[in-house]
């Protein structure tokens, strides 16, 4: 089976959902993100801080490319689609899934959350531009869309089985 990316913002539950997913169907999950602080030896914070978002968008293209293209799960960071490279490499392959959930869930499900660098509590101003920003990309770079807002993550795991191409 070809694997299946989950892309969408901050929030929308990539990281939760592809663990569950992958259980469901037996197969491997990776988590870019988790890829990256690996091969950093940094939390995500430390790398933004230290190096910079660029380093960390290097990082991150490098690993999307190096997962394995059959028999898993591949949970992107929100940010993967900001490079046109990454959409074009995503838009080759069968199930792009993008979870979309409103930003007020969002908002609500990452309110004490202080390990994601571009989404700062006093601003959240700045995260709802960005979600609105990005909206069109993950569209351009997904071939399946599915509501991630007000439903468990084993009916969004059910969902994205159903819909998937075999
Ligand atoms: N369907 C859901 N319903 C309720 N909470 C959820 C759901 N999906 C994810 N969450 C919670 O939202 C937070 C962010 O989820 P996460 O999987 O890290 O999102 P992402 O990887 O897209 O940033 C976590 O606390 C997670 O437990
Ligand atoms: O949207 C983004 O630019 C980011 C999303 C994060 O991953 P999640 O989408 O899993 O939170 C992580 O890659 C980093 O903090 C940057
Ligand atoms: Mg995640």
């Amino acid at each position: 089976m070809e694997a299946i990316y989950l892309i969408g913002f901050m929030g929308s539950g990539k990281t939760t959902v592809s663990q569950e997913l992958a259980e469901k169907l037996e197969i491997a999950v990776y988590d870019t993100d988790r890829e990256i602080v690996k091969l950093a030896g940094k939390t995500i914070n430390e790398i933004f801080a230290i190096d910079g978002e660029e380093k960390f968008r290097d990082l991150e293209s490098e690993v999307l490319h190096s997962m394995p293209l059959g028999d898993a799960v591949v949970s992107t960071g929100g940010g993967i689609i900001g490079s046109e490279k990454n959409r074009l490499f995503l838009k080759g392959k069968m199930n792009v899934v993008f979870l979309n959930a409103d930003f007020s869930t969002i908002r609500e499900r990452l309110k004490d959350d202080d390990t994601r660098p571009l989404l700062s509590q006093d601003n959240m101003e700045a995260a709802e531009k960005l979600y609105n920003l990005r909206l069109s990309l993950y569209r351009e770079a997904a071939n399946i869309e599915v509501d991630a807002s007000g439903k468990s993550v084993s009916i969004i795991a059910d969902e994205i089985i159903l819909r998937m191409k075999k």
